[in-house]
């Protein structure tokens, strides 16, 4: 890309050196600098991205963008400085990446549960009706049926670039993206156009970062605000409506928005809702009529994200016998509520929840079908050195279940015996065990079950691994616990 094209974006405050006619690349981290390349010198929470300049050079860069001193050979490199290179990066990368956003139709979805349930319903939805289809969210960035990994559930500013690019150029038609409150704050959205924004719901989680709750919902509104002024745009915010942030985020854009819910009067409504164990049904009232909608997944709350995904892709303009058609069929995205399938006398979910919230919902989806005389066993951790303030509450919507055993999900650095002991606070039966260790957590579930009981192991989703320390050491709850299952009551009965 030629440099002049590239920089002139930027409130350039001087230059020092003399910059190349092209550049090949952009980049933020000094590893990943390619030979001809750009690097933007970022000031994280961790380190200083000025201290890599001299790295990027030694890996090729020709061009970098700075706010302080770099001292890098002027006669080979050139220096770009700016006041802010946070506020840079998110002019630069768009432009680098000639706005794919544009391109494609951009989907958004927001709130503190159930991105990764609608992005993935919505992606397999679109799929099934002969869409290529991209998603990026916690899960990683699914490009038509191939997962990549990722780091964050809404990438850096650059990173979400790339990706956009990478789906518009295999010919997606459409891209869905989890977004986070923190990636809304923290401008990693910059330069991506949205067309339909989602949101699913609001309560507690976060506070660390956001202090408050209203300044955790304003920042989820700040993804309704993105969807701009240009009302020629066809551009819809979708919202639910049982839930007060509901209302408060529909004023916060002036594009026509749909509502969704269950006990509010909204466009897409369900009612006649029944929930098994083998999932779900309910007659959903929308604006072109009435349908009987069918789905596998468990759950009240799965009503809400099917109705939210189906709000958007109406939106989008998919026929809603081709959206109840595709519902009919999806699986649980991977980690939510995903039964692990085995012969064994017990029934296993392994599921993500780590909010209170979310832990009440989870625990709600199962309760009704425990056999008579039978146990629900829940297994929750909580992070380390993560919002403190919600322990206690955790543990007490946990309390829901018959035994519950108190355990880390990525302790990091902070001790078990704190994790734990702020946790046991809000438990409101003395059914429980605190076992820091989340493999011992796991073994003990296990050994306290009985035949036909039933065990959520929360909080670790599709993840493959524990974050102890600095340390991300391989751990698989669903493993664990049927290898201490088939000891238990024995062998050859695992299916997967
Ligand atoms: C607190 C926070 O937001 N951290 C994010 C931040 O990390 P950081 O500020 O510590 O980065 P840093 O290590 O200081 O690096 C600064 C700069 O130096 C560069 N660098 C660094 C090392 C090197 O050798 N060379 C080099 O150039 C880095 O590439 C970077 O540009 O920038 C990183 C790169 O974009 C993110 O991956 C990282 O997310 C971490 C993993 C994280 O846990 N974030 C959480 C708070 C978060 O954002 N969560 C939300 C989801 C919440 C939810 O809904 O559950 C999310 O969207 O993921
Ligand atoms: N609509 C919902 N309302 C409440 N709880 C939900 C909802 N959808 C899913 N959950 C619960 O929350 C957990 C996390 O769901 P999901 O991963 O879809 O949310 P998320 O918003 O992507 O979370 P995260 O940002 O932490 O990745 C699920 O495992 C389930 O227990």
């Amino acid at each position: 890309m030629k440099t002049d094209y590239l920089l002139s974006s930027l409130p350039i405050k001087r230059v020092e050196g003399i910059l190349p006619e092209t550049v090949t690349d952009l980049a933020v981290d000094s590893r990943m600098v390619n030979a001809g390349g750009v690097f933007v010198c970022i000031k994280g929470f961790t380190v200083d991205g000025h201290a890599y300049a001299h790295k990027a050079v030694e890996m090729g860069a020709r061009v970098i963008v700075a706010s302080e001193f770099v001292n890098v050979d002027t006669e080979k490199i050139a220096v770009v400085y700016v006041e802010d290179t946070t506020r840079a990066i998110a002019l630069l990368a768009p432009r680098f990446y000639r706005y794919p956003s544009k391109e494609m139709t951009m989907i958004g979805v927001t709130g503190t549960n159930g991105k990764t349930s609608v992005s993935n319903m919505i992606h397999s939805i679109l799929r099934n009706v002969g869409e290529k289809s991209a998603v990026t969210g916690t899960i990683g960035f699914d490009l038509d049926g191939v997962l990549y990994d990722t780091e964050n559930t809404t990438n850096d500013v650059l990173t979400t670039q790339q990706l956009i690019r990478q789906a518009a150029d295999a010919g997606c038609d459409t891209m869905t993206m989890e977004v986070s409150s923190h990636g809304l704050l923290e401008g990693r959205l910059a330069g991506t156009e949205f067309d339909i924004a989602i949101f699913t719901n609001l309560s507690h989680d976060h506070l660390d970062f956001h202090g408050s709750m209203d300044n955790y919902g304003h920042a989820k509104g700040l993804l309704f605000a993105q969807l701009g002024q240009d009302l020629e745009q066809k551009k819809y915010g979708i919202v639910n409506a049982d839930d007060p942030w509901g209302q408060r985020l529909r004023e916060m854009t002036a594009h026509p928005v749909f509502t969704f819910g269950i006990q509010s009067k909204a466009d897409f409504q369900a009612e006649n809702i029944k929930l098994t164990v083998e999932g779900t049904s309910f007659k959903l009232s929308s604006p072109v009529g009435n349908f009987v909608v069918k789905t596998s997944l468990i759950g009240e709350f799965n009503v809400y994200n099917a109705l939210a995904s189906i709000a958007a892709l109406y939106a989008k303009g998919i026929q809603i016998e081709d959206i109840i058609d595709g519902l009919a069929i999806i699986p649980a995205a991977k980690g939510r509520m995903e039964k692990v399938e085995t012969d064994l006398p017990l029934t296993i979910y392994v599921d993500y929840a780590h909010s209170p919230d979310a832990i009440e919902k989870a625990i709600d989806a199962v309760l009704p079908y425990k056999e008579e005389g039978s146990k629900l066993i829940f297994v929750i951790g909580t992070g380390g050195n993560r919002d403190r303030i919600k322990r206690p509450i955790m543990a007490k919507k946990a309390s829901i279940a018959d035994y519950v055993i108190l355990t880390t999900d990525d302790p990091r650095d902070e001790a078990y015996e704190t994790i734990l002991a702020e946790l046991e606070v809000g438990m409101e039966h003395d059914r429980y065990a605190c076992i820091g260790d989340r493999e011992a957590a796991v073994r003990h579930a296990v050994e306290v079950a009985d035949k036909h009981d039933i065990i959520i192991f929360a909080g670790k989703g599709h993840e493959d691994f524990q974050i102890i320390g600095k340390e991300k050491l391989p751990h698989s709850d669903a493993q664990i616990a049927l290898e201490e299952a088939e000891k238990k009551f024995g062998t050859g009965s695992i299916q997967n």
